[in-house]
C-alpha cells in the first residue's frame, strides 16, 4: 500500500540552498524512494516571485513522489501540519554590520518561526536548523517552541562531518564510503573540532584506525582541522556563493539517518541539545557523535577523550555559551 505523504517545510526556499534542496526532497533523497512528500516552501515577500518560479520548476520536473507544493510568504500557512522542518531562511551578515545586529535579526526570526511551528506543525515535527548561526538559532527555536520535544530540535553539522570524511579520503586515497566515524564537536563555526581519533577505514585487511594510517600528527592536529573549519569560507571565496549543493545534500543525510536510522557500526554528527555528556555544559545545542534508531538519536557514549581533544571541545563550548548570552541579550 502506498505510504501517506510526509509534509516537509523548507524556509528560505528561494535561496541558494533551498534551490538545491527542494528537488532532492522531491526525488526521495531525504525520506526514501517510496515516501511521497508534500513540499511547503516559505520565503519573505521580496522573494515571492522567485519562490513562485521554484514552484513552477517543481511542477515542470514532474517528480512522481511529489504530491503537492505550498509556496507562501505566510509563516502560519507554511508550518501547517508539517512533519519535518528544514530551517534555511535567515538574515545574512552584511557589510558594516556588527555581530550583535546579525544575531538580533536572527533571534527575532527564529523566535517568531518557533511560535508558528509550535502552533501549526504536526505534534512530533522534527526540526533541522541550517541557517547561521545554526546552533544558536536552534537554541532560540527550542526556547520559543516549548511544546516541541527538545530532542526534536537539531542543527546541521553533518556538512562538516562529510567534509571531514572527504578530507581523510583524499589524504589516504581511499573511497569516501570506506571512511567512517569522524566526529564534529561543538559549534558550526570556525571553532568546531573535527576529530579523527576514533575514525577508521575499511580495507581489504579489515578496519584500520585513521590516525595510524595517516601517521602525521601535525596534519591531523593542524592542517586537517583548519581545512574543515574553514571549508565554508573557501567555497564562498571560490563560488562567490554558499556551499549550497553540499549543504543541501548533507541536510538530506541528516534527516534520512534520523528518520530511517544510522547503519550498524556507524555514527554521524548532529547538533543536539546537550545533556551534559562528555562534560559539555547542558543548555547548549552542541554537535556530538550520534547513532539513530526508530526516529530517535542518542549520543555515542564512552569514547576516550585525550587532553588535546578536551581543550578543543571546551573552546567551542565557550564560544557557544558566548553566542547564547549574546542571543539572550537581544531578547530584552
Ligand atoms: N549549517 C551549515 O552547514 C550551513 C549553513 N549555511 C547557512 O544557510 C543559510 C542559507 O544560505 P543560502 O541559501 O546560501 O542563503 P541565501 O541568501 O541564498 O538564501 C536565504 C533565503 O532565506 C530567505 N529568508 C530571509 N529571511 C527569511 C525569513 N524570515 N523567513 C523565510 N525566509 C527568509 C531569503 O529571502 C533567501 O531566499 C545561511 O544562513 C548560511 O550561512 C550555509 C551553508 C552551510
Ligand atoms: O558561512 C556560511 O554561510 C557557509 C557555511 O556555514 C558553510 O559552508 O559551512
Amino acid at each position: 500500500m502506498a505510504k501517506d505523504p510526509v509534509r516537509v517545510l523548507v524556509t528560505g526556499a528561494a535561496g541558494q540552498i533551498g534551490y538545491a534542496l527542494v528537488p532532492m526532497i522531491a526525488r526521495g533523497v531525504m525520506l526514501g524512494p517510496d515516501q511521497p512528500v508534500i513540499l511547503h516552501m516559505l520565503d519573505i515577500p521580496p522573494a515571492a516571485e522567485a519562490l513562485n518560479g521554484v514552484k513552477m520548476e517543481l511542477i515542470d520536473a514532474a517528480f512522481p513522489l511529489l504530491k503537492g507544493v505550498v509556496a507562501t510568504t505566510d509563516v502560519s500557512e507554511a508550518c501547517a501540519g508539517v512533519n519535518v522542518a528544514v530551517m534555511v531562511g535567515g538574515f545574512p551578515r552584511k557589510e558594516g554590520m556588527e555581530r550583535k545586529d546579525v544575531m538580533s535579526k536572527n533571534v527575532s526570526i527564529y523566535r517568531s518561526q518557533a511560535s508558528a511551528l509550535e502552533k501549526h506543525a504536526a505534534p512530533n515535527c522534527k526540526v533541522l536548523v541550517v541557517a547561521n548561526p545554526a546552533n544558536t538559532n536552534a537554541l532560540i527555536l527550542k526556547e520559543f517552541a516549548p511544546s516541541i520535544p527538545e530532542c526534536n530540535i537539531t542543527c546541521l553539522t553533518r556538512l562538516d562531518h562529510n567534509r571531514a570524511l572527504g578530507q581523510i579520503s583524499e589524504r589516504l586515497d581511499v573511497q569516501v564510503c570506506d571512511v567512517k566515524n569522524v566526529i564534529i564537536w561543538g559549534n558550526h563555526s570556525s571553532t568546531q573540532y573535527p576529530d579523527v581519533t576514533h575514525s577508521t577505514v575499511t580495507t581489504k585487511d579489515g578496519e584500520k584506525a585513521v590516525p595510524g594510517l595517516v601517521n602525521d600528527d601535525e596534519w591531523m592536529k593542524g592542517g586537517f582541522i583548519k581545512t574543515v573549519q574553514q571549508r565554508g569560507a573557501a567555497i564562498i571565496k571560490a563560488r562567490k556563493l554558499s556551499s549550497a549543493l553540499s549543504a543541501a545534500s548533507s541536510a538530506c543525510d541528516h534527516i534520512r539517518d534520523w528518520v530511517i536510522g544510522t547503519p550498524e557500526g556507524i555514527w554521524v554528527s548532529m547538533g543536539v541539545y546537550s545533556d551534559g555528556s562528555y562534560n559539555v555544559p547542558p543548555g547548549l545545542i552542541y554537535s556530538f557523535p550520534v547513532t539513530c534508531k526508530d526516529g530517535k538519536w542518542s549520543i555515542v557514549q564512552g569514547l576516550s577523550i585525550d587532553e588535546f581533544s578536551r581543550k578543543k571541545m571546551d573552546a567551542t563550548a565557550i564560544e557557544l555559551a558566548d553566542e547564547k548570552a549574546l542571543a539572550y541579550s537581544c531578547l530584552n
